[in-house]
């Protein structure tokens, strides 16, 4: 018999996972799976439950809650040669990672997708060979609002709480002076902000990175060269319907690993939560996790 873990944030999506439990535990052992749960307690707790469920060698550990429980299974995981296969439950406020490779938002549906048994290996990020992240790492002031939106504000407003926090931080916004390598070229400039993506969308942008592939070993690197705030919100607009790519003020390019320096203090965010400050050394770590995906929807996957 396979074993599954489940490892669940109670406190996401409402608590609504707690109540659908006996069901989807009921659904999984219908479907040959032995499953056990863990409720995480807070912040990192996601992380060494997934260690613990590598060291137990469960065949399949499933993540429920949103992109930072994800995050923190995915980086518990990640280390170690013989990796359980990771299913996914999107029920946060930011579900990044699921819409990228189309997993539904319904608890029924997603536990079907597992059960059907179709993965694909995808690319997992990690900054100064110790952070993982699997949707984006980026630096800049402006990309300091998406931690900076506090979590019951989240909760209440989801993705416009996001919005909210940007129009009341278009004031502040300025550019950092850096020195970007990637691939063997060089940028230095002055930037509002730099963005290094896994998949094709990030906090309601979804056509940041249109060709983004989940699998091809490569980030799409995107740089805001310095504008004014007029320019900025002119950028913004455009990127939400993909049409900023071929914009001077942008730089949109593919890279397997980037350095980024600065002289200057630039704050970095790794999947929407702090995560330190530069120096930091981003590489692309090719195919590293098996992830359950909808089997009629690998087509639209833009996998390589
Ligand atoms: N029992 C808990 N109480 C409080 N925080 C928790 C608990 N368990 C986990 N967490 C923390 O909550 C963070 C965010 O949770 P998660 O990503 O699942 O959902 P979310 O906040 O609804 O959505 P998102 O992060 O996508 O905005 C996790 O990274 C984790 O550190």
């Amino acid at each position: 018999m396979k074993r599954a873990r489940i490892i669940y944030n109670p406190t996401s999506g409402r608590e609504l996972f707690r109540r659908h439990l006996p069901e989807v535990l009921e659904q999984l052992e219908r479907a040959g799976y032995e499953t056990s749960c863990h409720a995480t307690t807070g912040p990192g707790d996601a992380t060494r439950a997934a260690m613990l469920a590598v060291k137990r060698e469960f065949d399949v550990v499933i993540a429920v809650g949103g992109d930072g429980t994800l995050n923190e299974v995915v980086a518990g995981v990640s280390n170690s040669e013989k990796k359980p296969k990771i299913g996914l439950i999107p029920m946060g406020t930011t579900n990044d990672f699921a819409r990228a490779i189309h997993i539904p938002r319904d608890i029924n549906k997603a536990i079907e997708i597992i059960i059907q048994g179709k993965t694909i290996p995808v690319d997992v990020g990690l900054m100064n060979g110790k952070r993982h992240f699997i949707n984006i790492a980026g630096g800049g002031r402006m990309t300091e609002l998406t931690y900076e939106v506090p979590s019951k504000l989240k909760t209440v407003l989801g993705q416009m709480a996001y919005y909210l926090k940007g129009i009341e931080m278009l004031p502040s916004i300025r550019s950092s002076r850096v020195r970007i390598e990637y691939d063997g070229n060089v940028l230095e400039g002055s930037v509002m902000m730099f963005l290094i993506g896994l998949t094709n969308s990030v906090g309601g942008f979804e056509k940041l990175a249109p060709d983004a592939s989940i699998n091809d070993g490569k980030f799409t690197l995107l740089i805001l060269k310095e504008v004014n705030i007029a320019e900025f919100v002119r950028l913004a607009s455009l990127a939400l319907r993909g049409e900023h790519l071929s914009d001077p003020n942008v730089v949109y390019v593919k890279a397997s690993k980037v350095t980024v320096t600065s002289e200057e203090r630039v704050v970095l965010n790794l999947d929407g939560e702090y995560g330190g400050a530069l120096p930091a050394v981003f590489e692309n770590l090719a195919r590293h996790i098996e992830v359950f995906v909808p089997p009629d929807s690998v087509d639209k996957l833009n996998l390589k």
